[in-house]
């Protein structure tokens, strides 16, 4: 490549690098998902950008050593880039994707295969083609998977800029192979494979770059209100979340509409806290929320109002098909006592239902006053047990 061509594809990357850096020092200062990411993504630029000026060493200086080394770290650049897509997708924040030494092997091996002596320069240009796409291949496996599957915009723009790039690195190969050229990989009569190749060198990595900080961003800001939406102790909704999303739900009837909300409150609790410390309490909470989340249908909602108090919102459900999911929950939790640092510590729910056919006139504090009067007949009636109407409640003899 001639030193214009260089100069012109090194401040495009490195356009791009500027863009991705920016972003990660800003993405640096907060927590959240985003930042693992980022500094990949900004490595795999920064590998590319100290590629691009060794292309201009002429091939004839040390046996094409660097035109070599240009290759590896070309490709070092985009297997970086593609683990930092790979890692931004994953639905937990973890050091993921394929190990490091994994992702630099090819770019390694084909740096040394380049520098062996005596290979024809069209073996040279194949082989550069066959190990990008084969870089590419590996590397677009998991972020592929669900592509389709809502998806939001950015991460499937990023998806398909690398896919685009696999289709040149085909095409520049099997030119390659079909009409072996020697001469300089953008020369004046270059084929259509270059052109793609050139173009798509120039540009790609800047839209890439776009696609992936918004990407980025946009994760971040569902991160965000996750976190927000969130009860910290068991990971089910607040009060907040639950009553905003039950009160959608409400209004928006699916099938038969038919609804039952639980009002469902630990038997006790202030004992488990007193015998065991808070942090054995905090335990057994979650285990009930564990419990909760286990019995739940795709459209239910689980959340805690407060303190041992809980709630579920059960979507399509008879009366008597609610009694029977409240009264399996109220077992399981009943005949599965919490384990915790060798403690044993035995909970028991008492269980309040109230049932509606959802529609607009559906008031969810009307609702939630129900269940919460029939949890209190609950407890009147001796705890541990589920109660969905309103039925006379003969107080439990006081012991002598
Ligand atoms: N460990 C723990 N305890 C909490 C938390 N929030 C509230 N509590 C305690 O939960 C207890 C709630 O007790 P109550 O619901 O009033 O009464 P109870 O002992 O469960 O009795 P009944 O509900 O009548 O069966 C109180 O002792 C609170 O201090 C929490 O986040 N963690």
């Amino acid at each position: 490549m001639d030193a214009w061509q260089v100069t012109f594809v090194t401040l495009f990357v490195g356009l791009a690098a500027t863009l991705a850096a920016m972003t990660w020092l800003v993405q640096r200062q907060r927590s959240g998902r985003s930042r693992d990411g980022l500094r990949e993504w900004c490595l795999g630029l920064g590998l590319q950008v100290l590629a691009w000026p060794l292309f201009a060493v002429p091939v004839t200086v040390a046996g094409g050593a660097a035109q070599a080394l240009a290759s590896g770290l070309l490709l070092a650049g985009l297997a970086a880039m593609l683990r930092a897509l790979l890692r931004s997708l994953q639905a937990r924040p973890a050091p993921g994707g394929p190990p490091t030494a994994v992702v630099y092997l090819p770019p390694f091996a084909l740096t040394l295969a380049l520098s062996w002596p005596g290979q024809a320069p069209e073996q040279r240009i194949a082989l550069f083609w066959g190990a990008a796409l084969l870089t590419l291949l590996l590397g677009m496996r998991g972020p592929l998977r669900g592509i389709g599957r809502g998806r939001p915009w950015p991460e499937r723009a990023v998806i398909l800029i690398f896919g685009g790039a696999a289709v040149v690195c085909l095409l520049r190969l099997f030119e390659q192979l079909v009409a072996p050229r020697s001469g300089p990989a953008f020369d004046a009569s270059i084929t259509v494979g270059q052109q793609l190749a050139l173009a798509y060198f120039l540009v790609a990595p800047l839209f890439a770059t776009f696609a992936f900080v918004l990407m980025q961003f946009e994760r971040q800001q569902r991160w965000l209100e996750g976190l927000a939406a969130e009860d910290a102790l068991t990971g089910i909704h607040n009060r907040r979340a639950f009553v905003e999303r039950a009160q959608r739900r409400l209004s928006r009837p699916d099938g038969d509409g038919l609804v039952a909300l639980l009002m469902i409150d630990a038997d006790g609790f202030k004992t488990v806290n007193d015998r065991h410390g808070h942090a054995v309490g905090d335990r057994v909470l979650a285990a009930v929320a564990d419990a909760m989340r286990a019995s739940l249908r795709t459209y239910d909602i689980a959340g805690r109002l407060g303190g041992d108090e809980f709630c579920m919102l059960l979507m399509g459900v008879s009366p008597g098909e609610a009694l029977q999911r409240a009264e399996a929950l109220r077992r399981a939790v009943a005949t599965h006592p919490v384990r915790v640092d060798g403690d044993v510590v035995a909970v028991t729910l008492s269980i309040g239902i109230a049932h509606v056919r959802a529609g607009r006139e559906t008031e969810l504090d009307r609702l939630l006053a129900i269940a919460d009067r029939r949890l209190y007949l609950a407890k009147r009636a001796g705890r541990n047990r589920v109660i969905d109407r309103d039925v006379e409640v003969a107080m439990p003899p006081t012991p002598a």
